[in-house]
């Protein structure tokens, strides 16, 4: 008996370094993931199990088998019980129900991808509408404002003003060169929560966690990274739990000369395809950055190109739930920052597939900032990102007014201005049209423009309404309504995996423009009499995948992909890419081979 097992021991160390080997040649061998750096050799001493549990990667908790319990040396290391991966996510399950308030059981999944990750994204793949919120928004706005007590391991990378000049060597810290997609966010504009500094470094986490939750990217090939450039936010800089530089904000040169070291840093550490999603950044940044990078990078902006798909899906479905044209709609937005006027340019794009001109679609679009109406003669003219979206009409800052004199039926907010929308502006949205479309789409909840309540007792029941945040089912008429989030996680992830698989190397609007075709055509008439006008959450992960397809043919089609030949069957290959939830075996194929093989094996290599 004894020899027997160290005979598997002395196996154990050849197959375990062929292993790292095989690892380092095919990097996609998730299971080997990170049991060793990369270039030291493999040192089979006690540890070496040890590092299964301790490895988010590679832990299984209670779900390590027995044989490979003995195979990892860990036998004795964790409870005798063996569990399944269904009965972790039970556990998980009733685990996370005993905390009352969301941010305990944001902290709870958040320990939970500490420790395992692949029990995490299961656990949120089991029921992705109960967990999102938690995880995503309106929690994780919550935890980016308690970041400094909520911090505990690193899951990305901060890359501080002061490291300028030393970009690069900070992204060889990061111990995986094979990364292909990167969030990253300067923290200004966190939400609808204004300035967080390094605190926003819960959005790219989050964001990325989506990336793998939602769309089945491989959780190693993603990195949050957050740039601290210093905050603004005097509370924060004065806060001893702040985790950031305690300075004001860089900008002008020093910023935009220290993007564009990270952006060639990236390239450099990571390869010409890095695929960086812009996140948070405030107005200005946000839109000169995404026209400064769009066509030399794999970039996009997640609030500029991510946030217009998905409200451009719903109005089409809505659209056609209504049995109109998008271009029958007057728009009338509430906030023409970068998300505003990104959503207004989709939709004349869409509206243009309908045959009318460019300038006909910019008629029927108007925006309102701070400043009011975005009128032509107006002090201080309109802003140059909106330039297009100016009207010769006379200036106003009445925004209840204008519901009344330019006669909407569709109003989209986007101010972070909580309730905005007042009862009054609902009303008239009501005499406007039959079936106005309220979307009141600022982040997190406290900061919508109004409620899907208000949004259906203010409008007899008529209006068709979408947030950014989920809201609770709207009770109106004796009938209950669960109305849709409009928010870009229904996006994002997918367009992401299909940029990825197809190595696409130039992100256009014309992909967003394509996933809002599929998330609308996944909306059913039993969604839009239930009252939301996106998909139900429970199919986001197929339509994740859909929208990876849609957007890698998108990539062919406009010679942006570099993935050659193009697979013959390229969604199956697009599967195939997707990160397995289910635990994978730790034992190697060679334990299994017939022992006489095995022994010819071994003695070979002495
Ligand atoms: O994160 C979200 O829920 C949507 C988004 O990008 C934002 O509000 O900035
Ligand atoms: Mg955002």
């Amino acid at each position: 008996m004894f020899s027997v097992v160290q005979k598997t021991i002395v196996c154990n160390i050849s197959a375990v370094t062929r292993l790292t080997v095989l690892s380092i040649n095919k990097p996609d061998n998730h299971a080997n993931f990170s049991v060793t750096p990369v270039n030291s050799a493999f040192s089979p001493n006690r540890s070496s199990g040890l590092d299964y549990i301790r490895t988010r990667h590679l832990n299984k908790g209670q779900a390590f088998t027995l044989e490979e319990r003995q195979y990892l040396g860990i036998e004795g290391l964790i409870p005798p019980d063996y569990k399944t991966q269904e009965q972790q996510i039970e556990i998980c399950t009733l685990a996370i129900e005993r905390f009352a308030d969301p941010l305990n059981k944001y902290l709870f999944l958040s320990e939970l991808h500490e420790r395992n990750e692949r029990l995490y994204y299961s656990f949120l793949a089991s029921d992705v509408e109960k967990y999102l919120p938690i995880v995503y928004t309106p929690t994780v706005g919550l935890a980016c404002q308690k970041f400094g007590y909520t911090y505990r391991k690193p899951k990305g990378m901060f890359v501080t003003i002061r490291n300028k000049g030393r970009v690069f060597q900070l992204l060889k810290n990061w111990p995986i060169s094979d990364v292909y997609a990167i969030v990253v966010s300067d923290g200004e504009r966190i939400l609808g929560l204004g300035d967080l500094g390094a605190f926003g470094m819960g959005i790219p986490i989050g964001k990325l966690a989506l990336y793998t939750a939602l769309a089945g990217v491989k959780p190693h090939r993603c990195l949050p990274i957050l740039l601290d450039v210093g905050c603004n936010n005097e509370s924060l800089l004065v806060d001893p739990m702040y985790i950031g530089l305690r300075q004001k904000r860089k900008a002008g040169k020093e910023y935009d000369d220290f993007i564009e070291e990270f952006m060639q840093a990236c390239v450099r550490r990571f390869g010409r395809h890095i695929l960086i999603q812009f996140e948070d950044f405030a107005r200005d940044n946000a839109v000169n950055l995404l026209q400064k990078y769009r066509n030399d990078y794999c970039a996009f902006n997640d609030d500029i190109q991510g946030t217009a798909s998905i409200i451009v899906a719903g109005i089409i479905a809505a659209s056609k739930a209504v049995n109109k044209k998008i271009s029958q709609n007057v728009f009338l937005f509430l906030g023409a920052g970068a998300a505003g006027v990104g959503i207004a340019d989709l939709l004349v794009m869409i509206m243009m597939e309908e045959g009318i001109s460019k300038k006909e679609c910019e008629d029927k679009i108007f925006l309102f900032d701070v400043d009011g109406l975005l009128a032509n003669k107006r002090p201080g003219g309109v802003p140059n990102h909106a330039k297009h979206f100016g009207k010769d009409l006379a200036p106003s800052k009445d925004f209840a007014a204008a519901v009344v004199s330019l006669k909407p039926t569709c109003l989209i907010g986007v101010s972070t201005v909580g309730g905005a929308f007042t009862p009054q502006i609902l009303k008239q949205m009501a005499k406007n049209a039959e079936r106005p479309l309220i979307f009141a789409l600022s982040n997190p909840t406290s900061k919508a423009e109004c409620t899907a309540q208000d949004a259906y007792d203010n409008t007899e029941g008529r209006c068709i309404f979408a947030s950014g945040s989920p809201f609770p089912p709207v009770k109106y008429g004796g009938r209950e309504y669960h109305t849709g989030q409009g928010n870009n996680s229904y996006v994002f992830p997918g367009v992401g995996l299909g940029v990825i698989c197809a190595n696409i190397s130039v992100i256009s609007d014309a992909l967003f423009l394509t996933a809002a075709k599929v998330v609308a055509n996944n909306v059913t008439s039993e969604d839009i009499k239930l009252g939301r006008v996106f998909p139900s959450l429970k199919k986001i992960r197929n339509v994740s995948l859909q929208i990876a397809l849609a957007v890698a043919e998108k990539g062919y089609q406009t010679n942006v992909a570099g993935l050659n030949p193009k697979p013959k069957d390229l969604e199956q290959y697009i599967k195939n890419e997707i990160y397995k939830l289910k635990y994978p075996s730790l034992i190697p194929e060679i334990i299994k081979y017939p022992e006489q093989e095995y022994k010819m094996k071994l003695n070979r290599k002495k």
